[in-house]
């Protein structure tokens, strides 16, 4: 973020590839937004696209029996590798590990409130025993489960309003949903903050990312001005765990790891799908240090049960 000089324009607009839920419509804005004011552009500098991506039309399964991640991302990854968009817009968190060796995560913006907000109920502990807890997150499923083994776990998809929609509708008691997500749609007074200390995001939760194509140097050095490297590290650092336990959407993991001086503190968990086993540890890295970040998940996996290991593939 230097100083910018007088408003201009990029030769050509750039275009902005998003999702078009609600919320990766704000996102895509935020990124914008970032981006002319690193540059001091106009506001017609760039072109926002959005794409339906196939993750949002179906809405009655786990994301887990239809495809996992690569729903959020496919599309998306057609028009950046088609050069129909020059960069595209992510959470983080839909962010699959394992990309195309012709992207790259040019930047990352700062990060947002990393916790899981409880709807419905005041804290875990309020929610009624024996009560139902909507979520299709096997990472919250095994938490909630671990935390509060009465509560039942009933499927809950859709996109944040669908889901306070089902809410209302009685379908649950109780519904989590990331305070990041409710807070960038202007519902900062939905919910309550679970603590991550008892509930630990999911990797790269609260986080958004810009994806663009490795050789694309101009465009790189023009996303490089918003990205966060405190961030970016902690992200890093996140996802190195997530892909050292062969880690999709299939698998409970969470991570988070936050600045620390010049050090990242990263804290991880995997559970049980139901919520019996969980093995947690940490440990403070150099930031970009992904060996380390992935040496920590896979000790995790030494420390777990032979059942636990089992649910992930490294
Ligand atoms: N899987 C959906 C998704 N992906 C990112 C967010 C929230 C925004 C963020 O974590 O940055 C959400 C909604 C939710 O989990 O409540």
């Amino acid at each position: 973020m230097t100083d910018a000089p007088a408003t201009h324009s990029p030769a050509r607009p750039l275009r902005l590839g998003t999702r078009a839920s609600p919320l990766a419509m704000v996102q895509a804005h935020l990124v914008a937004d970032a981006l002319r004011a690193a540059h001091g552009w106009d506001e017609d500098a760039i072109l926002i696209r959005p794409v339906v991506a196939s993750g949002d039309k179906v809405l009655d399964r786990p994301l887990a029996d239809i495809g996992g991640k690569a729903l959020w991302t496919k599309e998306l990854d057609r028009s950046l590798a088609l050069g129909e968009i020059d960069f595209a817009v992510h959470s983080m968190k839909d962010v699959e590990t394992i990309r195309p060796d012709a992207f790259l995560i040019a930047a990352v913006l700062p990060r947002a409130d990393v916790r899981d907000r409880l709807v419905g109920a005041e804290s875990l502990g309020a929610i009624p025993a024996g009560g139902r807890l909507g979520t299709s997150s096997p990472r919250r499923a095994a938490q909630i489960r671990r935390l509060r083994p009465d509560v039942e776990i009933v499927l809950f998809r859709g996109n944040v309003a669908t889901r306070l929609a089902r809410l209302e509708a009685g379908e649950a008691d109780a519904t989590l949903l990331a305070a990041a997500g409710l807070d960038r749609l202007g519902q900062s007074d939905v919910g309550h903050a679970v603590p991550v200390d008892i509930m630990l995001p999911a990797p790269a939760q609260g986080t958004i990312g810009v994806e663009a194509l490795a050789n694309n140097m101009p465009v790189r050095a023009l996303l490089d001005a918003i990205d966060h490297r405190d961030t970016h590290a902690c992200v890093a650092a996140e996802r190195a765990v997530l892909r050292a336990l062969g880690g999709t959407c299939h698998s409970p993991i969470a991570a988070l790891a936050v600045p620390e001086g010049d050090r990242v503190w990263l804290r991880t968990q995997i559970l049980s799908n139901d919520g019996k086993e969980s093995v947690a540890t940490e440990a403070r890295l150099d930031p970009g240090d992904e060996a380390a970040a992935m040496a920590l998940g896979v000790d995790m996996l030494e420390r777990a049960s032979q059942g636990l290991r089992a649910l992930f593939a490294p």
